[in-house]
């Protein structure tokens, strides 16, 4: 139902030197580095598999959400996802996915998180039995009835994060894309994430990828584990694949890392 094939992208940076003289001459004459940031990547999901993405800082996981989600469009290759190419299908494309940026906000600052989840409700045109539906369901497997008058500003991170993936799920996708949805969390938030995570698995088959540096997550919450470096493939496999015989993930992670040179 995903699919991506011999998918590459370069980003072009305008790169100049800090000081006054550098800033003059960059007004006259632009200098560009080329940040290959993926190469030739190909992988496919089915329906229902949870799929943890990982690799290190700058290695191209983002990109590749972003390219799932239709953000971005790569320079080369191929992707599917059901049926759709997801830039070019865009409207389409995003009624079936739902996707947490941990690091940004898609919830109005300002306004109460109700008033956020009617707004996503009019822009996803879901109906209002549905709509009503999720939203109970979702208030309670991620305890936010407390939280749905307060605005988003004035949230803790961990309330903030259960508010994005409910947020995320209101027009009940079948694919979620979730980009380090525990970054920052305290224990209980993080066991609280993961538990839904699981049990949205379990109870609507919804598609899960997950990009995280938090190896516990992908140990609870995933059985396949792509791993990315510099940009390209390394490994389609499981966590023992990785694992060996280290005695904890990130030790055998970073002994991963160090062999490749990333
Ligand atoms: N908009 C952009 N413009 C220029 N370069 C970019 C842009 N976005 C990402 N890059 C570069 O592309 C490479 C891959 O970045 P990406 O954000 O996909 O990595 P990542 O695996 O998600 O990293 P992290 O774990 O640190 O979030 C990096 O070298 C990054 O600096």
């Amino acid at each position: 139902m995903i699919t991506l094939e011999h998918v590459s992208k370069t980003y072009k940076v305008s790169k100049r030197d800090a000081g006054f003289y550098s800033a003059c001459k960059a007004l006259f004459r632009r200098d560009y580095e080329y940040v290959h940031a993926l190469d030739d990547v190909s992988f496919s999901i089915e329906e229902g598999e949870m799929v943890g993405y990982i690799g290190p800082n700058g290695a191209g996981k983002s990109s590749t959400i972003k390219i799932l989600s239709g953000i971005l469009t790569p320079d080369s290759g191929t992707c599917l996802i059901n049926g759709r190419i997801p830039w070019k299908n865009r409207i389409e494309h995003v009624k079936d996915i739902g996707v947490v940026f941990g690091q940004r906000t898609q919830l109005w600052w300002d306004v109460p998180v109700a008033d956020s989840f009617e707004l996503l409700k009019e822009i996803y045109r879901v109906d209002t039995a549905s709509y009503l539906h999720n939203l109970e369901r979702l208030t309670s497997m991620l305890n936010l009835s407390e939280l749905l008058k307060t605005p988003a500003r004035q949230l803790s991170l961990g309330q903030r994060m259960r508010c994005e993936i409910a947020a995320s799920l209101l027009h009940n996708p079948r694919i979620l894309f979730l980009d380090e949805p525990t970054i920052g969390l305290d224990a209980v938030s993080k066991l609280a994430v993961r538990e839904f995570i699981l049990q949205l698995n379990k109870e609507n088959n919804t598609t899960v990828i997950l990009t995280t540096h938090d190896m516990q997550d992908i140990e609870v919450l995933t059985n396949r584990v792509i791993l990315i470096g510099k940009g390209r493939i390394l490994l389609d496999g499981t966590l023992s694949d990785i694992r060996k015989d280290f005695e904890s993930t990130e030790e055998a992670l970073a002994d991963f890392y160090r062999s490749y040179d990333i």
